[in-house]
């Protein structure tokens, strides 16, 4: 396995430019997802670490080895795409010898074959083998394109979007399982999507990724917590984090649609023109509070209700068990956890507390 380092790589085609000063590093046997928008730059992240496009600028290493000299087989990484990548007129079984087959590998036929069997047996496609891969399913067939990736003892599995062609149910199962394989075969693993429940459910850390730039790079509670500015706030969180415009007065969050509520170590931010960041989970609907609102829309989600507040011109959204009863238009009020209020400065969105 292998430890995987970018240090300033831009990559720019004509004039777009897709990466812009990029540095990275995913340790030996990491689950490192990067999370970004479409056009964000993952899978020329990835394309340029298995060296299938070369950075415009910067380094690749690869183990601490400069690889940009090196081709895409050289490099020993394993790439698998949200498209599988399969042979349709070849068994399972065929498909997964395959790799272990080509001339440079020399892979004797024993082995060939215990290594496909464990391979099958991990991934649970055993009793598929004989079967033709035009005559899977979805999941099926993603299961086997990374049985093909594995196969082959990479030094570092690539995967862009390997799961987002699935249907919510199956990409949930396999969630679990390949980030259990990960573990299991303590593989690195440079995992990109735009899913941020993937991101949150799958990495060990997280790099957030805005238009060629990363924004923040931390273990998913850290990125959830501690949010460096309003773009990663709205990026991780479902549903997103509350962003509510004001000011602060004598330890006050004064909202631009009208309530006030109190805020904790807000002190030297005093007279501030900032946007509160507050997660649904930590506004609570309280009989006793001034802040008042009017319920615009409920979703249930089965043990919780999300409750949508119209509170002057502003939205907040906050979560509540199933069984507090609310109807459209009811009139409420609602209090937040002082200790959880997050501020960022209005112009920049960055973080205050300088996360
Ligand atoms: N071969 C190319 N030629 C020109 N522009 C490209 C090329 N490949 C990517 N780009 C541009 O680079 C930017 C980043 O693209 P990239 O495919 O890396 O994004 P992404 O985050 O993977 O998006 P998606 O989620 O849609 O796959 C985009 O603006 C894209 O149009």
């Amino acid at each position: 396995m292998a430890h995987i380092e970018l240090r300033n790589v831009s990559k720019s085609f004509g004039a777009n430019t897709a990466l812009k000063g990029l540095n990275l590093t995913v340790e030996d046997g990491q689950f490192f997802v990067l999370l970004g928008e479409t056009g964000a730059g993952k899978t020329t992240t990835l394309r340029v670490v298995a060296g299938l496009e070369k950075p415009t600028e910067g380094t690749v290493l690869i183990d601490g080895v400069d690889v940009g000299s090196w081709g895409a087989a050289e490099r020993d990484v394993a790439l698998v795409l949200q498209q599988y990548s399969l042979y349709p007129r070849y068994t399972v079984r065929e498909n997964l010898e395959f790799p272990l087959k080509s001339k440079i590998r020399r892979v004797e036929p024993a082995e060939i074959k215990e290594r496909v069997d464990r391979v099958a047996r991990t991934l649970r496609i055993e009793h598929l083998m004989d079967r033709k891969t035009d005559r899977l399913s979805g999941g099926e067939m993603q299961r086997v394109s990374i049985g093909r990736a594995i196969v082959r003892k990479p030094r570092v599995f690539l995967m862009d979007e390997p799961l987002s062609a699935l249907d919510a149910k199956l990409r949930e199962a396999l969630r679990t399982e390949l980030k259990n394989l990960q573990m299991n075969l303590g593989a690195t693993f440079l995992f990109v999507t735009h899913d941020q429940v993937e991101a949150m459910s799958m990495g060990d850390r997280i790099g957030v990724l805005d238009r060629g730039r990363l924004v923040q790079v931390g273990t998913p509670s850290e990125i959830y917590a501690r949010p460096k500015n309003t773009f990663v706030a709205r990026a991780v969180g479902s549903p997103p984090m509350n962003l509510i415009h004001g000011a602060v007065r004598d330890g006050n969050a004064v909202a631009e649609a009208g309530f006030s509520l109190p805020i904790a170590a807000a002190a030297s931010q005093d007279g501030r023109a900032v946007t509160f960041g507050v997660r649904p989970e930590d506004i609570r609907l309280d009989a006793e509070a001034t802040a008042k609102g009017r319920v615009h829309d409920v979703e249930n989600h089965g043990v919780e209700k999300i409750v949508t507040v119209a509170a002057g011109d502003a939205l907040l959204r906050l979560t509540t068990p199933a069984s507090h009863k609310l109807a459209i238009d009811d009139t409420i009020a609602f209090s937040w956890n002082p200790d959880k209020i997050i501020l960022f400065d209005r112009g920049s969105g960055l973080n205050l507390a300088g996360a």
